[in-house]
């Protein structure tokens, strides 16, 4: 497979117009002897749905963290709509809605008040603030929950009140860290369509997921890593190639496919029963029919 990491060019953004929503040089960040972000560069176009994938320890928290200015970079340097992260953060965070990995919220506060509570942090005026989040309650199905403390919501509730907190300024740049995680069907397919409905007018929005079905239907623009380094990034074309699928392209990028894990789990779906350990030479191979016996 081609190397797609230069389908980006850095100097001036993926077409050479506007400059990009994201952009990354250089990016490092060790945790002891773990490197979690292995000098990496990005350049992420605005006004696309865009997917950031990759194996479990990839680097991907560890990269958006940086990216929305919640953890400091060793090395490198990012921009955010044209300002740096670490040397200007106040015109970043004006500028972006984050929805992290393992969100907290105020959980004392009930969902209306905690937007209440957002926006006035954003210095959006009582009125507008009233009127943005009565609309996000609504389309968000939460109108009926609205006045239930923010602890007693559940995990998909939870990520839909979050998503309201960090769209209510209207950012230019949306980032969500596995949006979808807990999600059921119907919530995923109302913040599919509040996310596409951003996006359609002009915002960008960058977001980490493992499941390929839902980015190769959701993004224009992919990145995949895996052990903190950048594998490919481009539109969903050219990450996928050849290939007939986004997880096919994964797979290979991420070196995965050849890795098979049946061979050393032999004894996993053989026969059960008996005290033996492995090596117990009378349970008979998988598929002997002894799984209904003794246990
Ligand atoms: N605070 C930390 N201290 C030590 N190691 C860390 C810390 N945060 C992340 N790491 C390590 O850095 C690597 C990248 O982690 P990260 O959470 O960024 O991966 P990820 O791609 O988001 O994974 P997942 O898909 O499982 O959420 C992992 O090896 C992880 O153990």
């Amino acid at each position: 497979m081609p190397d797609r990491h230069d389908a980006v060019d850095m100097a001036g953004g993926a077409s050479g117009a506007a400059p990009p929503a994201v952009r990354v040089e250089g990016l490092w960040k060790r945790f002891g002897q773990q490197v979690a972000v292995a000098g990496i560069d990005l350049a992420l176009p605005a006004g696309k749905f865009i997917g950031l994938v990759g194996p479990n320890g990839a680097g991907k928290t560890t990269t958006l963290s940086m990216v929305t200015g919640l953890l400091r970079p060793d090395q490198g340097r990012i921009e955010v709509a044209g300002h740096d992260v670490w040397q200007d953060p106040a015109a970043v965070k004006a500028r972006i809605g984050v929805l992290p990995e393992g969100l907290r919220l105020f959980e004392r506060l009930s969902g209306r008040e905690l937007l209440a509570y957002t926006g006035r942090l954003r210095g959006l005026p009582g009125a507008e603030v009233d009127k943005r989040a009565t609309q996000l309650l609504d389309v968000l199905d939460l109108a009926g929950s609205q006045h239930k403390l923010v602890i007693d919501y559940s995990t998909g509730m939870r990520k839909k009140i979050g998503l309201a907190a960090a769209l209510l300024h209207n950012p230019e740049v949306l980032f969500l860290d596995e949006p979808f995680e807990g999600v059921d069907p119907v919530s995923a397919q109302t913040i599919r369509g509040v996310l596409e409905r951003y996006t359609a007018s002009g915002a960008t929005v960058i977001f980490s997921s493992h499941v390929m079905e839902l980015v190769e239907s959701l993004c224009d623009w992919v990145a995949v890593m895996a052990a903190g380094q950048i594998r490919a990034q481009g539109t969903l074309a050219e990450v996928r190639g050849d290939a007939p699928s986004l997880q096919r392209a994964f797979l290979a990028l991420v070196g995965a496919d050849a890795r098979d894990a049946g061979e050393s789990l032999d004894w996993l779906g053989g026969a059960r029963g008996g005290a033996g350990g492995a090596g117990g030479g009378t349970q008979g191979g998988p598929g002997g029919g002894a799984q209904g016996g003794a246990r």
